[in-house]
């Protein structure tokens, strides 16, 4: 390089600079120049995002305000030495803090809790684990490592107190819960009991109550889920005492009017013994029959005695057609009311919102399809989806928008999966679907296929498209699994969804 002269090197530090794409500042001219020309190498001081840094660095508490006091002078000094060490200095503050709550300066903490206060404290985790239910498992064993930690008397306060700190946390929202949940386990019951005396006993109707209590009170416990129990048992119960009653009734009425009917008749005529006797007979029968069935035969045959006798009176006559008239209209309404009944006992299978399975339909079709799975060796898959950041659709429109918004997704859905795959609504705004002979890849792909027919038949509200999306966790059924843990690793799978950003499908 020496050989080269003054403006050639110039030249070509111009050229560096543009190749390296540096600002053209004279520290880095410079360097390059020194470069170019063989010299001592010169590097320019940072100074510049020496600065940014400083303004970026948080400056709260007293120590961490003297440190960037510090920080500024090195950078005006350009003094690399003072940089290094206010920079440890400010590294070393982290280190003894544990949390927001300790203040500067920071008092020595202590290296290990004295045994009686650990032991007082273990004890005090004691009893909160003897009250706590197993429900929540990471209260659970946070609360069981204390206690571990506690008695080994070898753990730092420090991280002590930031495990406590943590427990504390978590145990507030676990104990609202439990308190919440006990209140509505307890209204359930008394709602059950209250009218269980009034409706009329009948065996299959309370089977079905009893299953109904049985698997709302089966852990997993949410408050959802018994929000949902308890609605669906309202309205069941509502239906069938007021049908019960006005079946009842018009049972009552209806062989009131046969009896009449019996009586006009044997006034009619005395004269035959054989029509006296078949009339006798057949009012024991009525008399006797609590079903309707029962007395529709009877009548035929009083009927047809009777047109053998051929009235003569047509005053009888008709009476007794105008008798047969309001028999039939009975009839007729105790036939309506039998079929009221019939749909309020699907409600007990049905979610009435959307039409889909509630718990119990599930319940129902989970053990059907595990029987059958395991007998033609077809795989089993179950998606639990959960329908994302549904409580601002809520907020923002409204409740019975959000209702609606849940059966257009069961309705989207419903159109999407096979005719073989079963919808059913898990809580409020969770559903699964059971999907028979179909592997855990063929269950991702049928969800993402929802998904994508989501995005194209958008939820329409006062000419306001809504985008619903939803997470799910597929699971497919084990060789040995239950319907219960099956479900449990789909929603682990939907909760992983929910995590890593949302509007996802996680195999679990
Ligand atoms: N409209 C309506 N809302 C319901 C029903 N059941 C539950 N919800 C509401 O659904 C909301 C669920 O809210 P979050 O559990 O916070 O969940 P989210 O807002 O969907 O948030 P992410 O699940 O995290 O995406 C709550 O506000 C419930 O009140 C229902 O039958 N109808």
């Amino acid at each position: 390089m020496a050989d080269r002269n003054i403006s050639d090197i110039a030249r070509e530090t111009l050229r560096q600079l543009a190749l390296r794409r540096l600002p053209p500042t004279p520290e880095n001219y410079q360097a390059i120049y020194a470069e170019i020309e063989g010299g001592p190498v010169h590097v320019p001081f940072p100074e510049a995002p020496l600065r940014a840094i400083l303004r970026v660095l948080p400056g709260q508490t007293p120590a961490q305000i003297r440190l960037l006091e510090q920080l500024g002078a090195a950078i005006n000094r350009k003094d690399w030495q003072a940089l290094q060490s206010v920079m440890v200095g400010y590294a070393n503050l982290g280190l003894h803090a544990t949390g927001p709550a300790l203040k500067e300066p920071a008092a020595e903490p202590l290296a290990v809790l004295p045994e009686d206060l650990a032991e007082q404290l273990a004890r005090l985790m004691d009893n909160i684990l003897n009250t706590l239910s197993e429900d929540d498992a990471r209260v659970h064993d946070m609360a069981v490592q204390l206690v571990d930690m506690l008695r080994e008397g070898a753990a730092p306060s420090s991280t002590l107190v930031l495990l406590l700190n943590n427990f504390t946390y978590r145990l507030s929202f676990a104990t609202e819960e439990q308190g919440a949940i006990r209140l509505g386990l307890l209204a359930l019951l008394r709602l059950v009991f209250e009218n269980i005396s009034a409706l009329s006993p009948n065996d299959d109707w309370l089977r079905g109550q009893a299953e109904a209590l049985m698997a709302a009170a089966t852990p997993p416990l949410t408050l959802r889920r018994l929000d949902d129990v308890q609605r669906r048992l309202k309205d069941v119960i509502y239906k069938q005492t007021e049908a019960r009653a006005r079946s009842a009734e018009a049972q009552e009425q209806m062989k009131e009017l046969l009896a009449t009917f019996i009586e006009r008749l044997a006034k009619i005529s005395s004269s035959s013994d054989r029509y006296h006797g078949t009339m006798e007979r057949c009012a024991e029968l009525i008399g006797r029959a609590s079903r309707l069935e029962d007395i529709t035969p009877v009548l035929q045959e009083v009927m047809s005695a009777t047109r053998a006798m051929a009235l003569d009176s047509r005053v009888a006559h008709d009476e007794l057609e105008a008798l047969r008239q309001r028999t039939e209209e009975k009839h007729a309404e105790i036939a309506k009311l039998q079929d009221e009944l019939d749909r309020a006992s699907a409600l007990a299978r049905h979610d009435p919102l959307t039409g889909t399975l509630n718990r119990k339909g599930l319940d129902e079709v989970m053990e059907r399809e595990i029987a059958r799975s395991r007998r033609n060796g077809a795989p089993l898959c179950v998606a639990l989806l959960d329908v994302d950041n549904f409580k601002s659709i809520n907020d923002r429109l409204g409740h019975d928008t959000g209702d609606a918004a849940l059966v257009h997704l069961a309705n989207v859905a419903r159109s999407a999966m096979r005719p073989q795959d079963m919808l059913a609504r898990y809580g409020g705004e969770e559903f699964v679907v059971v999907l028979p002979e179909t592997t855990q890849a063929q269950g991702i792909e049928a969800m993402t296929r929802l998904q994508r027919e989501l995005t194209t038949r958008f939820f329409l509200q006062n000419n306001e498209k809504i985008l619903i999306t939803f997470s799910a966790g597929v699971a497919q059924l084990g060789t040995e699994e239950t319907s219960t843990e099956a479900l449990r690793r789909a929603d682990q799978g939907m909760y992983l969804a929910k995590r890593a950003g949302k509007n996802r499908v996680v195999a679990a």
